[in-house]
């Protein structure tokens, strides 16, 4: 589960009845039977109304949305959003997001407009039922000035509201998961299906017989290319992992190489989203990898290749690290490589440092070729708001922060528990992999002999 998701722990089913009387007979003993649609219903009203404020209606033969199971999405698409907003000066304003095929509940729109109630969602919809249930729930809970529903067509493109050429930061989408009816029966055979999917689902919800969620999610991959960075990051949840591997290798083929994979686990169930990008924004690996997986895993090899990079300093304290990167970085800022001091981050004693580069010039070629520091000028960059070193372009070519951390390190015995100094470089920006790698390995090269 999301380590910011706030029903990390069961919730207790008595109190939550005190605060919403219709789901008082549907607790006994303090608990719930979760294979009762009814009490499903009840419960999620519940919890939206107690915890959200918000009062909602949800048919009985359309899904059912598990709180706790969306809310994980949306935290993921919070972290997206806020990734580097501790070392940026400017951050997302007006935010706007899109969710495809929000359902009868409009439980993403809902979540994430309660939770962020500065940011704007567009909702689509393309079954009738679904649209007039969804509608009526925006507008009795007067979120219609933060959520608009659209109504989506079969012949249409999925990601329709990208056509009135308006900037959305997100999109997102629980797809419908199966290929056919016949998959949805051989699944449950096997027991893989999600927790509730087949009692309370119309097939319209759950069935995409162009190819089941990887089908669709390939849909939304290849109109992505359409409309490139309008959306700046492109999301959806994924139920199969199966399909995760389908839409990273169609993302790759594709020469589509910035995209995120994470999991999401809920007590049994296992759930994926993949996320891609055609700006030049990286994400941190704590969002963009699953942290958790071995290489042995099947998804291990496709996982996007590391946008924050440590280089452990062993037997080196904090304070004494801090000043080698300090003085490293102030002198490689006469090279025209401008770097910033911004606060310590949460958890920290040491600032950060946020860095930006017009072009390579640490480099032995780059140096020998160098133009006078004259022709370098300061200029405010469009993307992040922050001042730049510039030789006439107003974006820079490498954005990346760099901090002291310490990592717990365990030497195989409970009680040899050790931490070890190192610097952590994180690439927010550039087109170029090659341009922050060579900056990192320079840093680290030039902080080795001043710890000697
Ligand atoms: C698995 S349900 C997800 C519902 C809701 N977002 C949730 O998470 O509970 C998939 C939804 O997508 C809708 N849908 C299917 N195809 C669509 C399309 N082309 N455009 C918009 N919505 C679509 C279905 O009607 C259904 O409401």
């Amino acid at each position: 589960m999301h380590p910011r998701n706030r029903y990390r722990n069961v919730p207790d089913f008595i109190a939550l009845a005190e605060s919403y009387e219709p789901l008082r007979p549907y607790v006994t003993d303090s608990r719930i039977d979760f294979k009762d649609a009814e009490a499903q219903r009840r419960l999620t009203e519940a919890i939206m109304f107690r915890d959200f404020g918000i009062t909602l209606h949800i048919p009985l033969n359309r899904l059912c949305p598990p709180i706790p199971n969306r809310l994980n999405y949306v935290l993921w698409i919070q972290d997206i959003v806020h990734a580097h907003s501790s070392v940026l000066k400017s951050h997302p304003q007006a935010v706007r997001g899109i969710d495809i095929g929000t359902g009868a509940s409009a439980i993403y729109p809902f979540l994430i407009c309660k939770t962020e109630p500065g940011w704007k969602m567009v909702a689509t919809e393309i079954d009738e039922e679904s649209h007039s249930f969804a509608q009526k729930n925006i507008s009795g809970n007067d979120m219609q000035s933060q959520i608009t529903l659209s109504k989506a067509s079969a012949s249409g493109r999925i990601l329709f509201p990208l056509e009135d050429n308006v900037r959305f930061e997100f999109s997102m989408c629980n797809p419908p998961f199966y290929g056919s009816a016949q998959e949805v029966a051989d699944l449950a055979k096997e027991k893989e299906l999600p927790p509730n999917a087949i009692c309370t689902g119309a097939d319209i919800e759950m069935i995409y017989p162009d190819g089941g969620e990887a089908g669709f999610v390939g849909r939304m991959v290849e109109e992505s290319e359409q409309f490139l960075t309008q959306c700046k990051w492109y999301t959806s949840m994924l139920g199969k992992m199966s399909s995760v591997l389908a839409i990273i290798e169609l993302l790759r083929k594709r020469t589509i190489t910035n995209y995120a994979i994470t999991e999401f686990v809920q007590g049994q169930t296992r759930r994926w989203a993949v996320a891609w990008s055609f700006s030049d924004t990286h994400l941190p690996d704590s969002i963009a990898r699953i942290s958790s997986i071995p290489p042995s895993h099947a998804l291990y090899p496709v996982l996007p290749p590391r946008n924050t990079l440590t280089q452990p300093f062993p037997g080196c304290m904090p304070a004494r690290l801090y000043e080698a990167l300090a003085e490293t970085l102030r002198t490689i800022e006469a090279d025209g490589v401008l770097a910033t001091e911004v606060a310590p981050r949460a958890g920290s004693h040491h600032p950060s440092f946020f860095i930006e580069a017009q072009a390579n010039t640490w480099s032995r070629s780059a140096r020998r070729s160098r133009r006078p520091r004259a022709e370098m000028q300061l200029q405010p960059d469009s993307h992040t708001g922050n001042t730049v070193a510039s030789a006439g372009k107003t974006n820079p070519s490498l954005t990346c922060s760099a901090r002291v951390i310490i990592q717990e390190t365990d030497a195989g015995s409970p009680t040899a528990a050790t931490s070890t100094c190192s610097v952590e470089f994180q690439w927010i920006y550039g087109k170029e992999r090659a341009l922050f790698e060579s900056f990192v390995s320079h840093v680290n090269r030039k902080i080795a002999p001043k710890l000697k």
